[in-house]
């Protein structure tokens, strides 16, 4: 439940998924959030890299948001296969995604990556979604709470605020498995994460938003944002078709 005057944000992360045909499932989307839903939530969908230019051509006129997945912390260089956080700002692309698990497991991206990132987006202007989230290993060890904190204490740069920062907690066993944490268990971390947020950065720390992510889907949506300082999702699997997305957005209907 996202309380006053943070204001739900519902984003898609397309992963390595994604063709010029799929703009088609971005014109769903658009076509399919009323104006009166459009009016309480933010949403995003952050395609590959290759549809960002076309998909921020689609959703022109309407208020969602195009991001990036990922970005190089430089703004420019030799620096082969990369894109920089300017490069997505230059096709207007607003967020990026930074520190994704997926990013940290098989790029071996560090905190201290994640740091210079989140600078990198911010630098051009972009909101960066920096990624937290434990292992079902840490969190058999009682250790959830311990990794997602000292991933938010590296990851975020200093003097954060909610216009260039989200945080996402994304527990790793929870992605793409259809397992997901109980309301409880989700509890537990974002009161962790918010507090560390408040103490950060006092008023401003506590307008900024932390999103869920973990195999949600049109079926849990609402349980799982109704859980007390979830302001909002980073939806995988089911961002990639756009009833489900849809579906998702929904659970904030009045
Ligand atoms: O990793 C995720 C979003 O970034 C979550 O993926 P799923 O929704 O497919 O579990």
């Amino acid at each position: 439940m996202a309380s006053e005057g943070r204001r739900p944000l519902v984003a898609g992360n397309w992963k390595m998924n994604g063709l010029r045909s799929s703009i088609a499932t971005v014109e769903a989307i658009r076509d399919g959030l009323s104006p009166q839903l459009l009016a309480d939530i933010d949403v995003l969908i952050c395609p590959p890299a290759t549809l960002v230019s076309a998909c921020v051509e689609a959703v022109k006129g309407s208020p969602i948001a195009i991001g990036g997945q990922n970005l190089h912390a430089r703004p420019n260089g030799a620096f082969t296969g990369s894109i920089s956080a300017e490069m997505f700002a230059d096709l207007g692309a607003s967020y990026v995604i930074v520190g994704h698990s997926e990013r940290r497991a098989y790029h071996y991206e560090t905190d201290d990556g994640v740091h210079a990132k989140a600078l990198g987006a911010r630098r051009a202007g972009l909101r960066g979604i920096i990624c937290v989230g434990e292992t079902m290993e840490e969190r058999q060890q009682g250790r959830a709470l311990d990794i997602v904190r000292a991933q938010l204490a590296i990851g975020i740069p200093k003097g954060a605020t909610a216009e260039d920062t989200v945080i996402a907690y994304e527990p790793v066993w929870a992605i793409g498995s259809g397992r997901t944490p109980t309301p409880k268990e989700i509890a537990e971390v974002h009161a962790s994460l918010r507090e560390m947020l408040d103490k950060m950065a006092g008023t401003e720390g506590a307008k900024i938003r932390i999103l869920y992510g973990g195999s949600v889907k049109p079926g849990n949506a609402r349980e799982l944002m109704a859980v007390e300082n979830v302001d909002g999702a980073l939806v995988g699997g089911a961002s990639l078709v756009a009833e489900d997305f849809l579906g998702i957005c929904r659970a904030y209907a009045k």
